[in-house]
This record gives structure tokens, C-alpha cells and sequence, in this order.
């Protein structure tokens, strides 16, 4: 007989820790947005485009805020706060930003690119589109003359002339539809060009001198994806479409205030007083809708940003089980969203009852004030009409403000938001980005220029063994600055296994943040001792890392300029492997051989592109970089790390594949393993890179990279890892009440470590 025992894992208790931490939506950094659009278009005016952006976490608004404060003296005003603090709940105060500031920064974002090498075609393109836009004008001033003659042979019960006048118009027609078409087109397609030039300029930015990192890490600016991809692509469409808007207003005023006041002065004054007033009442009714606006891009993107949170972390929320607590999570962000929603549309709904009222409130007017002068004979019937149509272009383009008022709100967001990522990655290689006075500096020299000859002409050859050397190193964390090694002197030489082992939180990581140039904050300095690869060449582009080169030698020349450290035989491998989007060959050639095998286009058509898109591979971070390897070399890479058979698991090197899901932490870790085999570095430095692998196959990886001539330096908790190394250098916790070294080195005798283990 079958017994079934039916189990709830929830009384029992049941709890499984994924190896992965799970991060839940409490504490949520962004880094995605929502988009939503709700805004009204006038009918009379080209669509300004307004998107909702998503804004930063509370948590990071603060981050924010301290960042501005601190950035201030040194990056003019715009670092300047202009916006208060969150409460919390992110329904904080906000000041919004000075018309001086919007001014300034619209000019620094949008300036650039109307300067740059692609400057000739874009203002080409420019002019032409402001050359359609006044032929349009022309055609709308035509057509209301046509309309006048029109209706006057209308009036007079003159078929022939409104014969005559019925082709005219239709002719015109014709001829002037495609300009108002090739206007609309020629308006995109130069938006869509500026938009890309930015898109690139900002992204290269971004990437550069690892600001990127340092923005993620430091928290100093929300969501930086969402404002290179959505506040640029808003940015160029609606800077464009106000100039013209703008432009097309004050040719319009100008064509049809000569018209309207040869007909009636008068009218003229009213219609002036009137648009006046009108901007008047709807800046102060609508003067909420500006932050409300802006709390709901914030609330929007959190929500967003939760929803991603589930989707990143599925396999994390599945084991502990913590559907219900997400649950709750996503249902109070989104309520948070839909309340404020609920007062943006009450207050949209309020300014609606006054513009729709200013709109056709004085629809008659015109018609009303010039009848008279009709029925005394004194002007046509058609005249009567052209006053109308004039009368409606000119409250058209005095009522901007009235018309465009969500969408002007939104764009000053939108600006501000585009000028401070600006400011940011303008200084991201200056103290912007770091306020410490004092650096540890971090030099590259070149091993054969360190070497001394002895009179006799041999080489000492204790010189020419050093890969590394650390000396009086006091390493802090960037921004609460709180010491986590103190005064640290080391030497690493020629295959000099370094183990680094210490408490979680005593600072190893952090020591290769140092090592790496991604935190400066200290004193100190480290010089690598790197090779340049005889089949290489160093890279002459402005990429790459800005380290700070000091005077490391009297002998030793120093390497200026930009450093590619996977080129000088530096390799790190971080605690959580990175798995590239694409195929398997990707995987393996990133990040040494990564622009050879990324397409460059997708095979669309290259009529389309433009040159500022194509990247040129030489002049990138990889430039100098030894021979690539073959598919066998790929195959036999795989095999040295113990993966084949993931090739026939997944049919080729060209499968493509979600790899951080496909692949188990170990096989990931391995697959960074293959990396370096292929990359032959000179020195790796390993952040518990086999902590998910068995130590069968953590001896197996550490032999071939041994084998291979690597230098390396590890970090790990695991004792089997003493087996593989020569010295050990042990942190421990910082005592803050002492200045004492809170490290110590010393070498590691294999047999006595086998006798400790054995005890
Ligand atoms: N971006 C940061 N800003 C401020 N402090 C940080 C930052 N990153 C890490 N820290 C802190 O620095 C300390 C050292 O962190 P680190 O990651 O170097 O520890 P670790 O020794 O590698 O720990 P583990 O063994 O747990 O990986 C920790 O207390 C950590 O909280």
C-alpha cells in the first residue's frame, strides 16, 4: 500500500538560503524607470513630446543631496541644490529649479553636439528644417488669403470666381501638403540624429574612467540608464520641436498681426490683453503641476523598479518564499503611484476647465467685433473669415504657455535632470567624484626599463622579478572614509602566490578596489610592475582608466597616459563572475577580444547609419591585445576548465544564451577561469573565484593557472586554498582605538598547513 505524506513547507518551516543574497524591493536602489505618457496635445501647436520619467529611490535622495552639497564648491552652480529633501515617502518639499539654472543647463546639454565633427550635416539639416517650417508659414498666410477670396466669391453668388477659386485652393493644396509632411519628417530625422550623437557622447562618458562604477557605488545620481535612454531621446525630439514651435509662433505673430491689424487695431489690443491674462491664471493655476509631475516620474520608476527587482532576483524570492512580502511591496508602490496620479489629473482637470474656456471663450470675438464694418459695407464677407483665421494663429502663438504648460513642466525636468548627469560626468575624472585631498596613487611602469644591469652587464634579477609593490597603503572606504588597512607595505614577485585572508568586512575586497582604481581614498602607493606584450601595442586613445601617475622609480619609466590594464597583463577576477549577453564565444573572448566579435550593425541598412556610430576598434580600450584565439583554441580552453560538455549541452560556440541563468555558479566561475587562460595575464588578482567550485576542481583550475605562468593573488576563506599559495597576508577587523597594523604576512609552509588541517 502507498502512503502519501502531504507536507506544508511553511508550518515545517522550511527555509532555503539561495546562493545568490536576495535583495528585496525595501531597499531598492533604481536603475530602470517607467515611462508613461499623459500629456494633452493642443491642436493648434506641433506635439511637444513629454514622457514621465522614473526618479530616485528616497534612499537616494538623499545621496543626491549630499552630493550636490559636496560638489558645490567645486562645479559652479549647478551642483547647487535646487531641490529639498525627501521626507521619506518621497512626497518631500522639492524647490523647483531657478528659469537661470534651466537656462544654463539646456544650453550645456544641448550645445555640444552643434559644435561637434558632425556639426556641418546638423546645422545643414537645421536650416532646412527652419526653411520648411517658414515655407509652411507661408503656405498657412497663403491659404488664408485663398479662404478670404474663396468665400467672397461664395458671398457674391460669383460661380465662375468661386470656380476659379475652389482650383486655386485645391492646387495649393497639393503643393503645400508636402511641405508640412517633409517639415514633420526632416524635423525626426535630425532629432534622431542628435539624439544619437548624445546618446554616444553620454554613454562614452559614462563608461569612461570606470564612472560608471563610481556612480553606482557612491549612490550619486539616480538612475543613469533612464536618463541616457529616455531624457536624451525627450530631450533632442522636444528641444526641437519648442525652437520650432517657438520660431514658428514668431513668424506666424508676425504674418498675422499685419493682417489683423489692417483690419481691425482694435482686435489686435483685445487679443494681447486677453493671451496675456490667460498665461497669467493657468502659470498660477498649474503652478502644483510641476512637482506633482515629478513625484510621479519618482513613483512610477520605483514601482518599475520593483517589478524588475522580482524578475532579476526569481530564483532568490522562489526559495525563501517571499511572494506575499513582494506582493505587498509592488501593491503600497503602486498606490503611492496612483494617489499621486489622482492629483495630477485633479489638477490637470482644473487647468482643462480653464484653457478649454480661454480656447473657445473667444471664438467669436473676432467675427463679432468686425461684423459691423461688414454690414456697413465697410469690408467683404471673405474678410470676416480671414479675421477669424487670423485672430486664432496669433492667440495660438501668444497662448503658448496656456497650451503647453504640462509639457513645458515636464521638459524642465527633463533638463534638469540631463544637466546634472552632465555636471557629474564632467568631473567624474577631476575631485568631483572623490573629495579626499590625499590619493593613493596608482602607477604603471614598464618592467624592462626597471631592470639594472650590473657593470658587468647581468641583470639583478631581484628587479626585474617584482610585479607589485604596495608601500605604506592606508585604504579607506569613499565616502563614510573609515580605515580598513593600515600602513600596508608588500612586494609581489614572479610567481609569488599571494593569499589574502581575514574576517568577512575586514576589507580584502576593498584592497583589490585599491589594486584595481576604483577607490583612491588613502594614502599610499602601488606600482605594478606590468609588461608591454611584444604583440601588442599600447593604446593611443583617450580610454581607459585616468590613474594618477607619480614618480614610482628613479629607473623604472613610468607608463603615462591612458592605461588598458588587460593590456599590460593585468587581470581581475571579481567575486560574482559577469556573464556577457550573447554566445558562448562572447563569453569567452570578453573582455579581451569583446569589439572583434560584437557586430557592429545588425545587418540593417548602412544608408541608414551615421559615422559617428561606428566605432573604430583600434581606438578602443582593447587596443593592444595579443592574437586572438582560434575556435580550437575556444574548444581546448573549455576543456582545461572541465566544461566540454556544456559545447554539446548547448549545440555550438555560437549558441546564444541567457548565461547567468543557464550556467550554475560554478560553471560560471569556471567560464572566468577560461577567460583567463586565454588572456595569458601577467598577474591575476582572484576575489573568491572558486568559493562556488569543489576542491577538486578549485586544485584542477589553480594548476593550470599555475602552469600557465600566472601570477596570482586570492582571496578566500577556504583553508584547501593555502595549498595553492606561498604567502598569506591576513587582515584583520580595524581597531579604531589603536594605530597599530591590522595585518600581518606571513609564508606558508604546505606541510605544517597539511599537519594543522590533519590534527
Ligand atoms: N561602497 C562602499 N562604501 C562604503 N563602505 C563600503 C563600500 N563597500 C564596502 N564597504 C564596507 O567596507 C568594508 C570592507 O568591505 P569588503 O568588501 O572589502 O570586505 P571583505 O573583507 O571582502 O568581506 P567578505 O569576506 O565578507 O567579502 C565592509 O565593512 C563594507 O561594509
Amino acid at each position: 500500500m502507498k502512503t502519501t505524506i502531504l507536507v506544508d513547507t511553511k508550518p515545517l518551516a522550511l527555509f532555503v538560503t539561495p546562493k545568490k543574497p536576495c535583495y528585496t524591493t525595501a531597499n531598492n536602489f533604481p536603475v530602470v524607470q517607467f515611462s508613461i505618457q499623459n500629456h494633452k496635445y493642443s491642436s493648434t501647436m506641433p506635439p511637444l513630446k513629454r514622457k514621465i520619467k522614473g526618479y530616485s529611490s528616497s534612499k537616494n535622495w538623499n545621496f543626491k543631496n549630499r552630493f550636490r552639497s559636496a560638489a558645490a564648491s567645486s562645479a559652479s552652480e549647478s551642483t547647487k541644490l535646487d531641490k529639498g529633501s525627501d521626507n521619506g515617502d518621497g512626497d518631500g518639499q522639492r524647490k523647483v529649479p531657478g528659469l537661470n539654472t534651466l537656462f544654463r543647463r539646456f544650453w550645456k546639454v544641448a550645445a555640444p553636439y552643434w559644435f561637434s565633427e558632425d556639426k556641418e550635416p546638423a546645422r545643414l539639416q537645421l536650416a532646412a528644417v527652419f526653411a520648411l517650417t517658414l515655407g509652411t508659414t507661408g503656405i498657412s498666410v497663403g491659404f488664408s488669403f485663398l479662404g478670404r477670396d474663396f468665400y467672397n466669391a461664395l458671398a457674391n453668388k460669383d460661380q465662375e470666381q468661386f470656380t476659379k477659386q475652389l482650383l486655386y485652393y485645391l492646387g495649393a493644396f497639393a503643393g503645400g501638403i508636402p511641405f508640412f509632411v517633409l517639415r514633420d519628417y526632416a524635423r525626426e530625422i535630425l532629432s534622431l540624429r542628435w539624439r544619437s550623437w548624445m546618446t554616444k557622447f553620454y554613454m562614452e562618458r559614462y563608461l569612461k574612467n570606470q564612472t560608471f562604477y563610481k556612480i553606482q557605488s557612491q549612490s550619486i545620481i539616480d538612475n543613469p540608464d533612464q536618463r541616457i535612454v529616455d531624457d536624451l531621446s525627450s530631450f533632442t525630439g522636444t528641444a526641437l520641436s519648442f525652437s520650432l514651435t517657438l520660431f514658428n509662433a514668431a513668424v506666424d505673430l508676425i504674418s498675422f498681426s499685419n493682417i489683423l491689424y489692417g483690419i481691425y487695431p482694435p482686435l489686435f489690443v483685445v487679443l494681447l490683453v486677453y493671451s496675456i491674462g490667460g498665461t497669467a491664471i493657468s502659470v498660477f493655476l498649474g503652478r502644483e503641476l510641476v512637482n506633482l509631475n515629478f513625484f510621479q516620474e519618482k513613483k512610477e520608476a520605483d514601482f518599475r523598479y520593483g517589478l524588475v527587482r522580482v524578475r532579476e532576483n526569481a530564483e532568490s524570492i522562489a526559495f525563501y518564499g517571499g511572494e506575499e512580502n513582494e506582493i505587498q511591496l509592488l501593491l503600497q508602490r503602486f498606490k503611492s503611484a496612483f494617489e499621486n496620479l489622482t492629483r495630477l489629473l485633479i489638477s490637470s482637470r482644473n487647468l482643462d476647465f480653464f484653457t478649454s474656456g480661454y480656447r473657445y471663450l473667444i471664438q467669436i470675438l473676432p467675427a463679432a467685433v468686425v461684423a459691423p464694418m461688414y454690414f456697413s459695407g465697410k469690408i467683404e464677407f471673405g474678410v470676416i473669415n480671414q479675421s477669424v483665421s487670423a485672430f486664432n494663429h496669433i492667440l495660438g502663438d501668444f497662448s503658448l504657455i496656456v497650451y503647453q504648460f504640462q509639457a513645458i513642466s515636464a521638459f524642465s525636468a527633463v533638463i534638469d535632470r540631463l544637466g546634472e548627469f552632465d555636471d557629474v560626468l564632467d568631473s567624474s575624472s577631476s575631485k568631483y567624484l572623490s573629495s579626499s585631498v590625499e590619493e593613493i596613487s596608482l602607477t604603471y611602469c614598464n618592467e624592462r626599463s626597471s631592470l639594472l644591469l650590473e657593470s658587468n652587464g647581468s641583470i639583478i634579477m631581484d628587479r626585474c622579478q617584482k610585479v607589485l609593490d604596495i608601500e605604506n597603503l592606508t585604504l579607506q572606504t569613499p565616502t563614510s572614509k573609515a580605515t580598513l588597512i593600515r600602513d600596508l607595505s608588500l612586494v609581489i614577485n614572479k610567481k609569488d602566490h599571494l593569499l589574502v585572508t581575514g574576517p568577512s568586512g575586514s576589507g580584502k575586497t576593498s584592497l583589490l578596489r585599491a589594486l584595481a582604481g576604483l577607490w583612491n581614498t588613502g594614502q599610499g602607493k602601488i606600482t605594478f610592475y606590468v609588461n608591454e606584450r611584444n604583440d601588442t601595442q599600447v593604446p593611443t586613445s583617450s580610454e581607459g582608466p585616468a590613474l594618477k601617475v607619480n614618480t614610482a622609480d628613479d629607473t623604472a619609466e613610468e607608463l603615462e597616459g591612458p592605461i588598458n590594464r588587460n593590456d599590460r597583463g593585468i587581470f581581475f577576477l571579481p567575486q560574482r563572475p559577469y556573464m556577457v549577453l550573447g554566445t558562448l564565444r562572447q563569453q569567452l573572448l570578453y573582455p579581451t577580444w569583446a569589439d572583434d566579435v560584437i557586430p557592429t550593425s545588425d545587418g540593417g541598412d548602412p544608408a541608414g547609419s551615421v559615422p559617428f556610430l561606428m566605432r573604430n576598434s583600434s581606438s578602443g580600450t582593447s587596443g593592444g591585445k595579443p592574437i586572438k584565439p582560434t575556435t580550437d583554441d575556444l574548444i581546448q580552453v573549455l576543456e582545461n576548465v572541465r566544461l566540454g560538455y556544456i559545447l554539446s549541452r548547448f549545440g555550438s560556440l555560437d549558441s546564444k544564451n541567457e548565461w547567468s541563468s543557464v550556467l550554475s555558479l560554478g560553471e560560471q566561475q569556471r567560464l572566468a577561469f577560461a577567460r583567463l587562460l586565454l588572456s595569458k595575464p601577467k598577474v591575476v588578482l582572484l576575489d573568491e573565484s572558486t568559493s562556488a567550485l569543489d576542491e577538486a576542481n578549485e586544485e584542477h583550475l589553480y594548476r593550470q593557472i599555475e602552469a600557465a605562468g600566472i601570477t596570482y593573488i586570492s582571496i578566500g576563506h577556504r583553508r584547501t586554498l593555502f595549498d595553492h599559495h606561498n604567502r598569506n597576508l591576513h587582515i584583520t577587523t580595524v581597531d579604531p582605538s589603536s594605530n597599530e597594523r591590522n595585518w600581518h604576512i606571513e609564508p606558508i609552509n604546505r606541510d605544517s598547513m597539511y599537519n594543522v588541517l590533519n590534527r
